[in-house]
C-alpha cells in the first residue's frame, strides 16, 4: 500500500543555479586546490633555478615569469582560498595563472631550438587547468581557448608548414581530449553530489507530509530572519490548531485526515506567501513566522487567515475552522519561551469556544 507521504508530498525540484553549484564545487575542491597550487608554485621555481644553470635568451624575464609572477599569483590564489568572500578573485586568478604562464613560454620559447624541451609545460598545463585547477568546466574551457589561441598565433608566425609541429599539435590535442572528457565526467558527480546533498538539506527541514518547515529549521528561520530583520517595528508569530480535528480521523480515518493537514498546509502557505514562513510543530499545529509585523499587523493577518479557513471547503469532510495565538516578539527572548507564550495565546483561544484569534503582550 502506498504510503500518506509518498502520495502527497511531490519530491521538491531544486534549482540547478549554476553560480551556486559553481560556489559549492569550488568550494568542496578546495583542499585539492591548495595542495596544487603549492606544489605548482614550488614547480615553478625549481623551473626558474633551472634555467639559471642553462644559457637561454631572455635570462631576466624568464626569473620574473618563473619565479616571480606565476608562483606569487598561485601563493595568492592558496591565500585567498581561505576567504569565502574573496572567490571571485580567486578564480580569475586561477583563470589568469595557467594562461598566463602559457603565453610567457610561448613569448620566451617558440622559434627557438630548444622550444621541444619546454613544450610540455603547455601540454601539463591545459591537463591542470582542466582537471585539477577547481575550475567547474565553462571556466577551465575559456581559459584553455584562450591559452590555445596564443599557441595557435605563435606557432603560425614562426612556420606554420613545419612538420615538427605536427607533434606538438597532437600533444597538445591529446591533453585537450584528456582534460575535456575528465573535466565534463568529474563536473557531472560534483553536480549529482550537489543536487544529492540539496536534497538531504531539504528532506532535513521539511516536515514529511506536508512539506511545510518542520520545528528546527522554523528554529533557525527564526534566528535568520531575526538578525536580518532589523524589524525594530516588531516580530510576530502565529500558532494555529484546527479545530476539533480528532474526530475527522475518527468519523473518516487517518488518509482522510492527512489529506485535510495537507489542504490545510496549502492554504497556509498560500496566504503567507513572502511575508513570512510556515512549519508545522507537529500534528495539527502550525507555526507562522512574521517578521516586520507587530502585534496589531499580526492579529489583523490572524482574523484574515481564520476567515479564509472558515470559507474553506476541505476535501471529503467540508468546512473545517481553526484558533489562533498571536505574540510579538520581546526582546532577547528565546524562541522557545516565544513559542510558549503564542500556545498559552492558542489555548486561550480554545477555551473561549475556538475558531478565533486571541493574543498576549
Ligand atoms: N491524520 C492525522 N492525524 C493526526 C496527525 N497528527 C496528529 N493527528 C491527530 O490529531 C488529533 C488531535 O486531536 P486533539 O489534540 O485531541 O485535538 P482536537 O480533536 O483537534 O480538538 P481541539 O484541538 O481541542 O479543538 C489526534 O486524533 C491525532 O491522532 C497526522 O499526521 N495525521
Amino acid at each position: 500500500m502506498t504510503s500518506a507521504t509518498s502520495m502527497y508530498n511531490a519530491k521538491p525540484v531544486f534549482a540547478d543555479s549554476n553560480k551556486e553549484f559553481e560556489q559549492w564545487s569550488l568550494q568542496s575542491r578546495l583542499p585539492q586546490l591548495r595542495y596544487m597550487v603549492f606544489f605548482t608554485a614550488l614547480l615553478y621555481l625549481l623551473y626558474g633555478y633551472f634555467e639559471t644553470l642553462i644559457d637561454l635568451p631572455y635570462a631576466n624575464q624568464r626569473l620574473l615569469f618563473h619565479v616571480v609572477i606565476i608562483p606569487l599569483s598561485l601563493l595568492l590564489i592558496y591565500r585567498l582560498s581561505f576567504y569565502p568572500q574573496y572567490f571571485k578573485q580567486m578564480r580569475l586568478l586561477l583563470v589568469f595563472a595557467p594562461v598566463s604562464a602559457v603565453w610567457a613560454n610561448l613569448y620566451l620559447n617558440v622559434g627557438s631550438s630548444s622550444f621541444s624541451h619546454f613544450s610540455p609545460e603547455i601540454y601539463l598545463n591545459i591537463i591542470w587547468t582542466f582537471t585539477m585547477s577547481g575550475l567547474t568546466f565553462r571556466y577551465a574551457l575559456f581559459a584553455v581557448c584562450c591559452s590555445l589561441s596564443g599557441t595557435l598565433v605563435m606557432s603560425y608566425l614562426h612556420g606554420p608548414n613545419d612538420p615538427k609541429l605536427y607533434l606538438h599539435y597532437l600533444w597538445i590535442l591529446s591533453a585537450c581530449v584528456f582534460g575535456v572528457v575528465s573535466s565534463i565526467v568529474l563536473e557531472r558527480m560534483m553536480r549529482s553530489l550537489y543536487l544529492q546533498q540539496l536534497e538531504l538539506a531539504h528532506s532535513a527541514s521539511v516536515d514529511g507530509l506536508t512539506g511545510l518547515w518542520n520545528r528546527e529549521k522554523l528554529l533557525q528561520l527564526f534566528n535568520q530572519t531575526l538578525n536580518e530583520a532589523s524589524s525594530k517595528a516588531g516580530y510576530s508569530i502565529l500558532m494555529l490548531d484546527i479545530d476539533h480535528f480528532k474526530p475527522v480521523n475518527d468519523q473518516f480515518g487517518h488518509i482522510v485526515g492527512d489529506k485535510v493537514l495537507v489542504q490545510f498546509s496549502q492554504l497556509l502557505k498560500q496566504q503567507v506567501h513572502k511575508l513570512g514562513h510556515v512549519g508545522r510543530f507537529g500534528g495539527e499545529e502550525f507555526c507562522i513566522l512574521l517578521p516586520h509585523y507587530t502585534l496589531h499587523q499580526a492579529e489583523q493577518f490572524a482574523e484574515h487567515l481564520r476567515i479564509k479557513i472558515s470559507e474553506t471547503e476541505f476535501e471529503t469532510v467540508g468546512v473545517k475552522t481553526a484558533s489562533i495565538g498571536v505574540c510579538q516578539y520581546a526582546p532577547n527572548e528565546s524562541f522557545e519561551t516565544l513559542i510558549t507564550r503564542a500556545d498559552k495565546a492558542l489555548y486561550m483561544a480554545k477555551d473561549q469556544g475556538r475558531n478565533r484569534v486571541q493574543s498576549l503582550n
